[in-house]
């Protein structure tokens, strides 16, 4: 084994926890992807926010469009007032710092090192075997939907109340997903259901990222620059930043606020909208002080589900013409988990050439 493959097993919990002073090689990226080599960091521009609660009330249509016009220039909202019970959103933060705490040879029994999306998986890197550069974090994922006695018998049964817990919170993601799909049709014109029968039979993933530590974070990255593959993403974040948005060019900080969620498009609604809403690149850094972890669910089609662009959304554009070819979802996401982070299937593969 060359020593690539040895730090790659280890994973970045053990290297913090074994007290390295330098970053192996094995996670050291590029000089153009690293955060210090990036582009400017904008300060002080930051993300829109949206009110959940505005949409019952009398600023309905002004909220809609302050949706619209997130997704389109950003891809990215903060979502404040959501309805989540604020307990569920701690319990899970809770088991889940229980859950990274655990000792490895516990952890390790639910290592994978390819993605699925269908089974659970605790993992070191995004592809253990291609990645040329690890990410510095470990996670643990595992689907959601549809939720079943037999489904959870296949999550990790330790900590004691992480199967409770985490099925309640899988029910108020879905819950608040739900709300979500109807409002995110409405804002393109669609009729309220139309999303939710797109998606088919759903398909929900939780990925509940781990980012320890790092004795040279400029050198690193927790997750490399990447589109999501799904519908949408809920994230919850704790208080610790990380979390970088592109936007023209430069790599935008998010902040974070308590309670709320951080909510992007993927790229089957930017294909579904016919490009009309921007399946945005972002990407994770860590930092020498603080443990941070991001709890975030994936939202989107079964995987036997078509998607194609809405022809009511392509009617309303000045082209009229689909901008992206149709793609079974199972196809997409095979591409996407057989590649290497460092080679990630691209939206771009699938765009008509004009
Ligand atoms: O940790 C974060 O804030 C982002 C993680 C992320 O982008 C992902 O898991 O797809
Ligand atoms: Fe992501």
């Amino acid at each position: 084994m060359n020593d690539f493959n040895d730090f790659y097993a280890e994973g970045a919990q053990a290297l913090f926890d074994r007290g390295v002073k330098e970053v192996p090689r094995a996670y050291i990226q590029p000089q153009h992807e690293r955060p210090s080599a990036a582009a400017r960091l904008v300060p002080g521009k930051q993300l829109p926010v949206i009110d959940l609660s505005r949409f019952h009330g009398d600023g309905r249509n002004q909220v809609m469009e302050e949706l619209k016009s997130a997704c389109e220039s950003w891809g990215f909202f903060h979502l404040i007032n959501h309805g989540f019970p604020d307990s569920s959103m701690k319990a899970m933060l809770e088991v889940v710092r229980q859950f990274f705490e655990l000792p490895a040879e516990i952890k390790m029994r639910f290592f994978q090192k390819i993605g699925t999306g269908r089974k659970a998986r605790y993992g070191l890197s995004f592809n253990t075997e291609l990645d040329r550069v690890s990410d510095w974090k470990d996670f643990l994922a595992h689907p959601c939907h549809p939720l079943s006695d037999e489904l959870i018998s296949t999550w990790p049964d330790v900590p004691l109340h992480y199967r409770e817990i985490a099925t309640e919170y899988a029910k108020n993601v879905r819950a608040l997903a739900l709300r979500l799909l109807a409002l995110l049709s409405e804002s393109l014109g669609l009729r309220e259901s139309f999303i939710y029968e797109a998606f088919k039979g759903h398909h929900q993933l939780l990925v509940i990222n781990h980012y320890p530590p790092c004795p040279q974070p400029d050198l690193t990255l927790g997750v490399r620059g990447h589109t999501d593959v799904y519908g949408f993403t809920i994230v919850q974040h704790d208080d610790v930043p990380g979390l970088e948005v592109m936007k023209d060019g430069s790599w935008y900080a998010v902040s974070s606020i308590p309670n709320a969620f951080v909510i992007n498009i993927g790229d089957q609604l930017e294909i579904l909208s016919n490009g009309r809403y921007k399946s945005i690149k972002h990407r994770a850094v860590v930092n020498s002080e603080r443990t941070r972890f991001s709890i975030v669910s994936f939202y989107g089609p079964s995987h036997d589900a078509t998607i194609a662009p809405a022809a009511e959304v392509i009617r309303q554009q000045p082209d009229q013409k689909a901008e992206y070819r149709e793609i079974l979802f199972e196809d997409y996401l095979r591409e996407f988990f057989s590649r290497g982070l460092d080679n990630k299937f691209n939206i771009n593969s699938l765009k008509i050439k004009k």
